[in-house]
């Protein structure tokens, strides 16, 4: 799936310019406010009145506010209602959804259960399970993971990635962490100032980074161990 020239401006100031493919799955890495938030909105159709976009695309599919595009939020804890019981937010049948909590590993049980009533690990499963509802074939990310301890993150990821592998879906995640990245994208674009200043194979880019700004979100990941895969 290839997007061109995507474009979001506001006041006449360009925010987002950027073009990529998805072949399977794609990173998006970027320091804070180099675009990569804005870019999955703009893919959602959930811009602010106050910005304009543009966008060309080829072979995709009811790619703005379709039913086949999937999101998974940053943060868990707000996505789900917290008063409401968990099998009650799937619009789906109860067989659909046992076999959703099967894929993503879950207990049934935790069906009658109130959001507050799960952990975060559990939470992001069950978003997941949401995401996957809709038969999505293209799923986009957003920092899905940030809000996650270290050890979760990396459960959550390989739960990702195996997904992936086995329903076929195309994914665009975007994330500030590099090894994030690395362990479940193919490829990634390095965004910078809404802008793609490197972009090709993950290990080939992660192994020989040509941006200084490349260079430094590596290094960011191996400052924290806590980070490291
Ligand atoms: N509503 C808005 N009005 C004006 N500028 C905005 C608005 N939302 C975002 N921006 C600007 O657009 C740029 C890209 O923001 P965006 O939220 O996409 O960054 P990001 O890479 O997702 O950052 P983070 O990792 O901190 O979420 C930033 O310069 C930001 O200040």
């Amino acid at each position: 799936m290839k997007i061109s020239k995507l474009h979001v401006s506001i006041n006449e100031k360009t925010l987002v310019d950027v073009s990529f493919n998805i072949n399977s799955s794609l990173a998006l890495v970027g320091q804070s406010g180099s675009g990569k938030s804005l870019t999955i909105k703009a893919l959602l159709n959930m811009l602010p009145s106050s910005m304009k976009m543009s966008l060309e695309y080829e072979n995709s599919f009811e790619l703005i506010a379709g039913k086949s595009v999937s999101f998974v939020p940053q943060n868990p804890f707000t996505a789900l209602s917290p008063l409401t019981k968990i099998k009650k937010q799937f619009f789906v049948s109860s067989k659909r959804v046992e076999e959703l909590f099967a894929q993503v590993d879950l207990d049934v049980e935790l069906l009658d259960r109130f959001a507050p009533e799960l952990s975060g690990g559990q939470l992001q499963r069950v978003v997941i399970a949401m995401a996957l509802s809709h038969e999505p074939k293209l799923m986009l990310l957003d920092e899905p993971t940030t809000a996650l301890d270290p050890k979760t993150r990396v459960v959550i990821l390989e739960l990702l990635k195996k997904l992936q592998k086995e329903l076929g879906f195309k994914m665009l995640f975007v994330t500030h962490d590099m090894n994030s990245a690395k362990m479940i994208c193919e490829e990634i674009c390095v965004l910078k100032d809404g802008r793609v200043v490197e972009s090709g194979e993950t290990l080939h880019v992660v192994e020989n980074p040509k941006q200084e700004y490349t260079k430094i979100l590596i290094d960011a990941n191996f400052a924290n161990r806590d980070f490291r895969i």
